[in-house]
């Protein structure tokens, strides 16, 4: 919608898909809208949003809750707003100060990205200059970590900006999983007698909400009980109940998720109702005995490029049956 807005004035959008994690509420890009004067209606199923003759302003704007969503909008939006937006509490994700070289390289001018406060003074241009290459995926590389930690036998990751992953290598180290974290890659072997741990998820530099599934596989691997709670998303458990089919000790009540040690996994067929819920699947049936089928795989591979083919280079028998399951056979 930013985008839309800072470049065309106005815009008509459908109602936030994503994933389905829980409720998504926009009120924050709406409140960020409106402070930069674009008028906001919200319709049925769907938020037209424009501007006047006078197009955008710059504006202050105190986030109530830290968003990444909102944050990422309203910098869309004030790169070409007349005058200086100063955003407060804006959201710190590594993916926020990449947005931000973006655009600088082609004429904005934004200054605190990746800090709470962030300034952007409007230009009326934005034009390419230059090749801009985005920042390594550290959700992927986090997925790839708990797989290889939870059943690899020596895996290097390669490709890591290991300073985005600090939250989630600190609970490998606690877990007691061996690491050798190196400029941009990271080896991992696969972990014995671990400890379970405690994952709270939280804004970056927290603990990635996008992790808490990805890293459940590994969990399952501990001596003993793990909770995970998931402060942003908590309803973010579509994942368990096609766990259970396979044998894990899993389990949520009151917003934490307890994940038991869990032996003797079994493959089954499951549906993989969102990316994260399904890679978790994905991650679990390369440990469990004989054959899983993941439905509606396509909500992984939309996030995960080429993961067929990288986990079948780790010599993991998958296969994409058509474009929407993955079967794995172990
Ligand atoms: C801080 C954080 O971890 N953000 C994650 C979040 O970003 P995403 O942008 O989807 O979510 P936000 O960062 O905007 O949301 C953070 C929290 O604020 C709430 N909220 C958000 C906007 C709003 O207008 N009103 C409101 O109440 C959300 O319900 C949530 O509890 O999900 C993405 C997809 O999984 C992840 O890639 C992001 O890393
Ligand atoms: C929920 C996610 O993505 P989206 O915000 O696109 O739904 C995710 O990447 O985990």
């Amino acid at each position: 919608m930013g985008a839309l807005l800072g470049k065309f004035g106005k815009a008509l959008v459908g109602f936030p898909g994503g994933d389905n994690i829980g409720p998504r509420p926009i009120d924050q890009h709406i409140k960020g809208f409106r402070a930069l004067g674009a008028i906001v209606e919200e319709r049925d199923d769907a938020v037209s949003i424009y501007t006047s003759a006078a197009g955008l302003h710059g504006a202050r704007i105190f986030f109530d809750i830290v968003s990444v969503g909102a944050t990422i909008n309203v910098l869309l939006a004030a790169v070409k707003a007349k005058g200086t937006t100063i955003i407060e509490n804006a959201a710190k994700e590594p993916e926020i100060i990449d947005l931000a070289t973006f655009l600088n390289n082609m004429g904005a001018q934004i200054r605190g990205a990746g800090t709470d406060i962030i300034r952007i003074k409007g230009v009326s241009n934005l034009k390419a200059q230059n090749t801009h290459t985005i920042i390594p995926d550290r959700i992927e590389a986090g997925t790839y970590l708990s797989f290889a930690a939870a059943n690899g036998e020596g895996v290097l990751v390669k490709n890591v900006i290991t300073e985005h992953l600090e939250p989630f290598i600190a609970k490998l180290i606690e877990m007691g999983v061996y690491l050798e974290v190196n400029e941009d890659s990271i080896y991992v072997e696969g972990g014995h007698n671990l400890t379970p741990v405690t994952i709270k998820t939280a804004p970056f530099p927290g603990f990635a909400t996008d992790l808490q599934q990805p890293i459940t596989p590994l969990l399952l691997k501990a001596n003993g009980c793990s909770r995970v709670i998931d402060t942003l998303y908590p309803e973010r458990i579509k994942h368990i109940p096609e766990l259970k089919k396979m044998g894990v000790k899993i389990n949520s009540q009151n917003g934490v998720i307890s994940i038991n040690h869990s032996a003797n996994l079994i493959g089954a067929s499951v549906e993989a109702s969102e990316i994260r819920a399904g890679v978790s699947l994905l991650g679990v049936g390369l440990m469990a005995k004989g054959t899983t089928i993941i439905n509606h795989a396509d909500n992984i591979l939309r996030g995960y490029e080429r993961i067929v083919d990288k986990l079948a280079g780790l010599s993991v028998k998958i296969k994409l049956v058509d474009e929407a399951t993955v079967s794995t056979d172990q």
